[in-house]
């Protein structure tokens, strides 16, 4: 995508094959893993690069993201990427991906690790074995056989979880609101509400991302509600419990332990659970281990590079895929929304009420999502500056801006066609164009009425009604004011019907010009356009 070699900053304990990877296929790279932890230097110095590869170790900030002038990608090299500011990331245009898949056997592991650290209370008993002390009647465990494990967030490392609990003959519940009932019957647990789990669950395990929504799912008010000896334990996120509270229940002898892999501050190098005699805790260690680091490590470099060389979307968490076959096919096609957005969008005076895009004939076959994503950003531009295609879907639903697509595989008269229909408080106005050989996009009609015209970078749009004489006074007026008139594309509905010029001119038409044309006797209104 960019013309030198793209550059990439690694700025966390990545595998050193990430950066095989990228060097073999032609991305300059920067090995830094200590670099995330120091955001002044990262501010400093992330703006030579195109893209960043992390973990959780580098908190992608707004303020860093400011500095990011050439950043195109950051590529997570795990799951969760509630250490990246995404509405910042997007505003700039920046794809965040990640590697949703690399580390979830792991992760699930470590849970299962620590409710067996719990259950027999492993880390104490082997410090006090290796202490000397030999105190064989101060571990007494719990059998896990025939317990209740609750899942709170059964997906990817909850489903992994869930089968190994099911495998180790527990009965499993799980509160998922998204978790379907075929997905539950497959994996052999029994779907219930939160209380329900609450109420029911002899070791509680959670795998829900951090989110406004999940933040303190277990609350003070939660861990009440839950059965007396509970044992929790969090893998997922920091955040997802209340510490304090926690602490209190464990003090109390309600929670009869917790094991804790996250933390609500991290490195977590101190936290009210250290120090009770039934807490286990490692620090973020769930997805370290080698076979799940070389995964993410290598799928990230491999996404990244795909990216910044061909173009290619995949895992991207504020953008929909496109495979790098679709990328070169989808590009003139995006020009092409981009310009029919832009076109509308500059005509556009008063309020957007909504937006509808038709994709017809090959067209309707390719990432339509992506195509939609950039007609609006084109239609925005000209009201809101920073939008870009990245952006562009949130900023028109945060405006209330009703979108919606049809997609019909019929070839009509053209072999691809994208019509944008835009309906603002006073008008519905609705622009085709196509993708002729050689890449080109042209507006093939503007509301219905047939033209053929290439979108030049200087043009005027005349609308009037189709009576003689039009064409030789627009003619002249532009002219005798020395603007040459490079091409010319007219249409009408009917002979003496609504007609539309659209008008390629050299340099930039000045406004008494504009105002000349607009006096010519039928013309209804007349717009300069400009496009990139
Ligand atoms: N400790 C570690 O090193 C690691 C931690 N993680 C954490 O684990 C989390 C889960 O990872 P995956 O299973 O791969 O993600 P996933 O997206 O496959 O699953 C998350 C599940 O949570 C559910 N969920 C969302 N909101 C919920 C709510 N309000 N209540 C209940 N369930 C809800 C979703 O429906 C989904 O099924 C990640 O977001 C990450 O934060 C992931 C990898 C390593
Ligand atoms: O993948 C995730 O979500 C993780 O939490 C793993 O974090 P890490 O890459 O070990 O810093």
């Amino acid at each position: 995508m960019t013309a030198r070699a793209p550059r990439v900053l690694i700025s966390d304990a990545l595998s050193p094959a990430a950066v095989q990877i990228f060097r073999d296929r032609g991305v300059e790279v920067d090995f830094q893993p200590e670099l995330g932890k120091d955001r002044d230097r990262l501010a400093a110095i992330i703006g030579d690069y195109d893209g960043l590869a992390i973990r959780s170790a580098t908190k992608v900030t707004a303020k860093i993201l400011e500095n990011a002038r050439n950043l195109k990608v950051i590529g997570r090299a795990g799951i969760g990427v509630d250490n990246v500011d995404i509405p910042a990331a997007s505003a700039r245009g920046v794809i965040v991906m990640n590697t949703p898949f690399g580390n979830s056997i792991t992760t699930a592991e470590h849970a299962i690790a620590l409710m067996f650290a719990l259950a027999r209370q492993i880390p104490a008993a082997d410090a006090s074995t290796q202490a000397g002390k030999w105190e064989k009647n101060r571990f007494m465990g719990v059998e896990i056989t025939g317990k209740t494990l609750g899942v709170i967030g059964c997906g990817n490392i909850g489903g992994i979880v869930a089968e190994r609990g099911v495998g180790l003959r527990m009965k499993v519940i799980a509160y998922d609101p998204f978790l379907s009932p075929e997905r539950a019957l497959d994996l052999g647990v029994e779907k219930v509400e939160l209380d329900e789990l609450l109420a029911r669950a002899d070791f509680i395990t959670l795998h829900t991302p951090l989110t406004e929504k999940t933040r303190n799912i277990l609350s003070a008010e939660n861990l009440a509600r839950t059965k007396k000896g509970v044992r929790i334990i969090n893998c997922a996120r920091g955040g997802l419990v209340d510490e304090a509270a926690l602490r209190a229940a464990l003090d109390s002898g309600h929670v009869a332990g917790a094991a804790f892999d996250v933390f609500s501050e991290e490195p977590a190098t101190q936290n009210v659970l250290f120090g009770h005699p039934n807490v286990v805790c490692t620090p973020h260690l769930g997805a370290a281990t080698t076979e799940a680091q070389e995964n993410v490590a290598l799928q990230v470099a491999e996404q990244m590079s795909d990216y910044l060389l061909r173009g290619a979307i995949q895992n991207a968490v504020n953008f929909p895929s496109i495979t790098a076959e679709e990328a070169p096919k989808l590009k003139p096609f995006i020009e092409l929304a981009d310009k029919l957005g832009s076109f509308a969008g500059q005509l556009t005076e008063t309020g957007l009420k909504s937006v509808h895009v038709t994709y017809e004939g090959s067209v309707a076959g390719l990432k339509v999502k992506a195509l939609t994503a950039s007609a609006i950003a084109g239609l925005l531009r000209p009201m809101l500056q920073d939008v870009n295609v990245v952006s562009a879907p949130s900023v028109a639903r945060e405006r209330g801006i009703v979108i919606e697509e049809t997609i019909r595989e019929a070839e009509g008269e053209y072999d691809a066609l994208i019509t944008l229909t835009v309906t603002t408080e006073g008008q519905t106005r609705s622009v085709s164009g196509t993708v002729f050989a050689g890449g080109r996009p042209r507006i093939v009609a503007i509301k219905g009425i047939k033209v053929d015209a290439e979108l030049a970078p200087s043009m005027l749009y005349v609308s009037n009604e189709d009576k003689p004489g039009f064409i030789g006074r627009f003619a002249s007026i532009l002219g005798e004011a020395g603007v040459n008139i490079a091409t010319f594309a007219l249409g009408r509905d009917a002979p003496g019907g609504s007609a539309i010029a659209l008008v390629e001119v050299d340099g930039e038409a000045p406004q008494p010009v504009i105002e000349a044309v607009k006096a010519i006797p039928g013309v209804k209104q007349v717009k300069p356009l400009r496009f990139a």
